[in-house]
């Protein structure tokens, strides 16, 4: 870490200790700008941060600190297309998935922008050919059910994404299998017609256990269903590993490549997301990459202080690694979204899960925080009580549209997202404004308690308040505004990683236990421990192998 990081970083601790009693609705009241001061807009969609503990000279410094950190250098790296993935040698340009500009861009010698443009009208080409029935099934039943064999990023991106375009979805029905717990594949594919059913193997490597088994399992119950002939009208793939593809027996024109420099948890653009445009056809699909590529000339462009990730990785940074928040919680008012947490866990986790610099040597800062969430009003009914009143704040970042796709159909679920606004709002009002003692004791008297139950009960209805939250609103989660969601939080973990001079785009932290997995699985087929097992994983080996 440079000087001038450490120097940012101890005037951050230094504020942030001169003002740990101040309450934010003291900023509020100081201050009737706050909101139009700590809040930014590109088109429709607001980020306010305002609720936050930081103040303009908080700010200030953040800026500072993203400065030093190089951060717009590293951005424009990246875009370039240098190998800013150092451990893998690798360029990071999932940005180019959405760029349909045709300066040409050069990675290793070669441009790649034709490369794009070719997938994904290959993409479009099949797209149409099954949602019309003109790609049919063996039996000529046209294809009514897809069904995408994937994990991790080749599986949560497209899912995320099929379910949030939810009203866009005129294609056949989607579904995603994932696990290797065989109960998936089985649960999901038992209803189906295996002559209108097609699978489609999404593997950025063609090697990953958990695809690979669940791709067999389907292969075998198509091949029971309608002979081996069948395959090749039932299986299409998704892949940068397009020799492990063919052996696998799928017909080259319905493989679907990609390429290295675009990461599993960033592939959803790719033709990872060939499930989404299924579902919603190319032109909303493009769409979709459409609101990425808006947000990509946005981060490209607005200066820092109006720069919608960094001012959300900023304020990341300022809640990890100064107020010491161990885990932040993604809470989307938006029941298309309710996969968006899943998805930002393995966006976050896995880029900014790091504990060594690009140089190899330890952090000197924590890195990513623990991420997690669920779709709101549910998450109030569940664990907003710690939120509120557990003993560690945890920063809310809140996400809402100003209208639904149904309001307009009736006027009862018109008043539903008015309820869901209200419900939205509240809750971070609640959290920022809290209440006082004397407070919820009046509320108290004035319900018809007495003295003694109302000083007894008060100290239970106590809010402290001050608890962060961010606010990401936007018109409606349309496929561009969805596009324009999933870069922002691209790129904030990109420029959180770069604060903390991490990789963001590699993965060794999953490595350690693919690797016992397979030496382990003869052992449990055997029910035979090896010497090298722990007691305690030899003793549970023995205790679920016994019979
Ligand atoms: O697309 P693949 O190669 O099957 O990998 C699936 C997922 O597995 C991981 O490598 C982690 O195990 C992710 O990074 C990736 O998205």
């Amino acid at each position: 870490m440079s000087d001038k990081i450490d120097d940012a970083f101890m005037a951050l601790a230094a504020d942030h200790a001169a003002r740990k009693s101040q309450h934010v609705a003291d900023l509020f009241a100081a201050d009737p700008n706050r909101f139009a001061d700590f809040s930014v807009r590109l088109d429709d969609l607001l980020l306010d941060f305002s609720k936050c503990s930081l103040t303009g000279d908080t700010l200030a410094i953040l800026i500072e600190l993203a400065q030093a950190a190089g951060v717009e250098e590293k951005r424009d790296a990246m875009f370039a297309g240098v190998h800013i993935n150092v451990t893998e040698d690798r360029a990071v340009l999932h940005t180019a998935l959405r760029d349909t500009s045709t300066t040409p861009l050069n990675v290793d010698g070669q441009d790649v922008r034709a490369d794009v443009a070719q997938v994904l009208a290959d993409m479009a080409r099949f797209a149409e050919g099954i949602r019309s029935g003109k790609l049919a099934g063996w039996t000529g039943k046209p294809i009514t059910d897809v069904v995408n064999i994937g994990i991790g990023g080749s599986d949560l991106g497209p899912a995320m994404a099929t379910l949030a375009l939810a009203p866009y979805h005129d294609g056949p029905r989607s579904h995603y299998v994932s696990n290797v717990d065989g109960a998936h594949l089985f649960d999901t594919i038992s209803p189906l017609d295996p002559a209108s059913t097609l699978f489609i193997v999404a593997s950025k490597t063609f090697t990953t256990q958990e695809t690979m088994s669940n791709a067999a399992s389907a292969r075998a119950w198509l091949v029971e269903a309608l002979g081996e002939p069948a395959v090749g009208h039932h299986f299409a793939a998704v892949s940068t590993a397009l020799d492990k593809v063919a052996a696998f027996g799928i017909a080259p024109d319905r493989v679907f490549g990609f390429w290295d420099w675009v990461g599993g948890r960033y592939s959803v653009w790719s033709a990872i997301g060939l499930p989404v445009m299924l579902a919603v056809g190319p032109a909303n699909f493009r769409r979709f990459l459409d609101g990425g590529h808006a947000m990509d000339e946005h981060f490209r462009s607005a200066p820092l202080a109006q720069n919608l990730p960094v001012l959300l990785a900023l304020v990341g940074v300022w809640h990890r690694d100064v107020c010491g928040y161990a885990t932040r919680a993604v809470i989307p008012y938006d029941q298309h979204l309710s996969r968006l947490p899943a998805y930002f866990q393995q966006l976050d986790m896995e880029s900014n899960g790091k504990r060594v610099t690009l140089e190899g040597k330890p952090v000197a800062y924590d890195t990513g925080p623990v991420m997690w969430g669920e779709p709101g009003t549910n998450g109030q009914h569940a664990f907003f009580q710690l939120i509120h009143q557990g003993t560690s704040p945890i920063p809310v970042e809140f996400l809402i549209a100003a209208h639904g796709h149904n309001e307009d159909k009736d006027p009862l679920l018109k008043r539903q997202h008015a309820m869901l606004i209200a419900n939205c709002l509240a809750q971070s009002e609640a959290l920022m404004r809290g209440r006082t003692e004397a407070e919820a004791k009046a509320q108290l008297l004035a319900a018809g308690r007495d003295e003694d139950t109302a000083d007894r009960i008060a100290p239970h209805r106590v809010f402290p308040g001050s608890r962060p939250s961010v606010t990401l609103a936007y018109d409606k989660l349309d496929p561009f505004a969805l596009g324009r969601i999933i870069a922002l939080y691209e790129h904030r973990v990109f420029v959180e990683g770069a604060i903390w001079g991490i990789n963001s785009f590699d993965q060794w932290g999953v490595e350690l236990g693919k690797e016992l997995a397979s030496t382990l699985l003869p052992a449990v087929e055997s029910g035979t421990a090896p010497d090298s097992l722990s007691g305690s994983s030899a003793g549970l080996l023995q205790h679920l192998t016994a019979k």
